[in-house]
């Protein structure tokens, strides 16, 4: 089934781009057989104008040379915008492709900085084919056809551009060969500069209050170092390579020329086919050298488009949009700690129906914020399954995943961006009545509006414009701006428990009402909130308790879970 999805999206996006890719191949032919009108142009003059002393001649030659300059440089200029527009599409289809249709767990098995598997390659294939690299393929494919002229002006200077050429692909392919090594501790190096840029925008704040300024100028500085220090030794080797392979390209051209000349005084060429022959050499071997120096970029190309091969074949589409309210249901699941492989939740099953509340209660380390995170697809089971109705709740789109799941985390934290941004959960046309509802539920619009620029504030990564209280409600906002189905709230704080019991009461009651899920974290159990079902969580393990209408919500007795 993924297979068959795979080679659908391939095949659909190759096909529909294939007459702007087919377009600009042409577009290089042509180009490249207008580029003989050189050498050609060559041969008339020493041969034709200069013999005849023909002046007329010559400025007809000289028009009909402008004429094919200019078509070319209109022909070049117009396939890099037709090759750079097929990048765009090619990238644009890809990536709509998996945001529209990958399944939300299968979206975040990402890795480093990705932001989802797939898309860094299609915008590095879309950078290949917008750079000069295809421009330097389509260049040499002309390479066989002119040395084929080389050779019909004379096999012996064809000889020598063949010599040549083989002596620029020996160096260009050491220079791939021995300075991997190099590119990627260069690389390496240039990546920890690029952590410590994220290091610092993230967590300037607290770096600074923390006084590790010097510390982290020091690493910085280090850093710094050996970035500069691997580049310049990368430079030093490939230098060496780029040099020698540059020569060989002056050397080719002269040795064509002196073999040519020595034809001439034989009395075996004329002076026009001298030129020509010298010409086509020095095309050849720079087309040559153009094409081999995009080597480590086709090399990139190629990994790419199999990582997105991959990625897109490992990609599970996702299923239909819930229907409704349903029972959120965890069967017999596991997770499993991602560094040390040991369980943080066993064999957790539970079902939980529309319309109610629930309470886990849990110590420290108990496993309360991984069970939170396990819903929102942070954590993947080991074992078992999550399911909301029917459908498993890791195979919705990532767009439905928001909409059925509201999360309040435990730390808070924001996107810096302004506060409507936040709130809105970075939507673009966002429903501004939505917004102010959910400030409003959360007790945060008057405190928005206070500021100036209301929800246009913008807030830092850590929420420092507000209290720990305020970031609170504000993360509540955020959660129930989607109108979601399932409500998770992991461990409120003060002001959100006290909410919950007075005046958030009734915005809590109507949306069970209306059939949502509300699912409270939290250390100690609440007294002022009665949920309908409570648990504890030890160790990984869940119990369920029963509680005692009488005593207010106290847990009076533990079923076997
Ligand atoms: N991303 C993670 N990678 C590895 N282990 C993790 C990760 N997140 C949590 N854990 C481990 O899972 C266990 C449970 O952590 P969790 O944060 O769920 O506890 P908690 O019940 O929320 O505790 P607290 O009330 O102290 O926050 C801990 O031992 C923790 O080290």
């Amino acid at each position: 089934m993924a297979g068959k999805v795979r080679a659908t999206v391939l095949r659909d996006t190759l096909i529909s781009l294939r007459s702007i890719l087919f377009f600009s191949v042409g577009i290089s032919l042509v180009y490249g057989l207008l580029r003989l009108a050189g050498p050609l142009f060559m041969i008339l003059v020493f041969d034709r104008v200069l013999p005849a002393q023909s002046e007329a001649t010559l400025v007809s030659l000289v028009i009909i040379l402008v004429i094919i300059l200019t078509i070319m440089a209109l022909l070049d200029y117009s396939r890099r915008r037709v090759l750079a527009r097929f990048g765009a599409q090619f990238q644009e289809r890809i990536e709509e492709h998996i945001f529209r249709s990958t399944a939300r767990d299968t979206y975040f098995a990402r890795s480093g900085n990705k932001p989802a598997a797939g898309l860094n390659e299609a915008d590095g294939l879309r950078s290949f084919f917008h750079s000069g690299s295809l421009v330097a393929i389509l260049d040499f494919m002309w390479s066989p056809v002119f040395l084929g002229v080389v050779f019909i002006i004379s096999p012996f200077i064809g000889w020598i551009d063949v010599a040549g050429l083989a002596l620029l692909v020996l160096i260009n392919l050491s220079k791939v060969h021995f300075s991997k090594a190099r590119e990627e501790r260069h690389s390496e190096a240039s990546d920890r500069i690029g952590d410590l840029k994220n290091t610092l925008s993230v967590s300037r704040h607290l770096i600074e209050s923390q006084q590790m300024t010097a510390a982290f100028n020091k690493r910085w500085l280090s850093a710094r170092r050996s970035s500069r220090d691997t580049a310049i030794e990368h430079k030093d080797f490939t230098g060496w390579f780029t040099a020698l392979s540059s020569h060989t390209v002056l050397m080719l051209q002269y040795l064509a020329l002196a073999a040519a000349a020595y034809l001439t005084i034989e009395g075996e060429l004329t002076v026009g086919a001298m030129v020509a022959a010298m010409v086509l050499s020095r095309r050849i071997a720079y087309a040559t050298e153009r094409f081999l120096k995009q080597l480590p970029s086709i090399r990139e190309a190629r990994e790419n488009w199999r990582s997105l091969d991959k990625a897109l074949s490992a990609a599970e589409a996702p299923t239909a949009v819930l229907d409704g309210m349903a029972a959120l249901r965890l069967s017999q699941v596991t997770v499993r700690c991602p560094l040390t492989k040991n369980k943080l939740l066993r064999n957790v099953s539970i079902d939980i129906e529309p319309g109610s509340s629930v309470q886990i209660v849990g110590g420290a380390a108990a496993g309360k914020t991984v069970f939170a995170e396990t819903l929102i697809g942070r954590f993947a089971p080991s074992a078992g399954k999550v399911s909301i109705g029917a459908i498993e709740l890791g195979r919705l789109s990532i767009t439905d995943a928001a909409r059925t799941i509201g999360y309040v985390p435990q730390h808070v934290s924001f996107v810096p961006g302004t506060i409507e941004e936040n709130i809105a959960g970075l939507e673009d046309k966002l429903d501004r009545s939505s917004l102010v509802h959910a400030a409003r539920v959360a007790q945060v619009h008057e405190k928005i509006l206070s500021f100036p620029e209301g929800y246009d504030t913008r807030v830092d990564a850590l929420g420092s414009r507000f209290s720990k209280s305020e970031r609170h409600m504000l993360a509540l906002a955020r959660a129930l701006y989607t109108k979601p189905r399932v409500l998770i709230i992991d461990e409120p704080d003060t002001s959100l428990r006290e909410a919950l019991s007075k005046n958030l009461k009734d915005e809590i009651n109507g949306f069970l009402a209306r059939g949502g899920i509300l699912i409270m974290l939290t250390r100690i159990a609440l007294r002022s909130y009665r949920p309908t079902r409570s648990f504890v969580l030890s160790d990984g393990s869940l119990k369920e308790m029963e509680i005692n209408a009488k005593a207010d919500g106290k847990v009076v007795a533990i079923q076997g879970g």
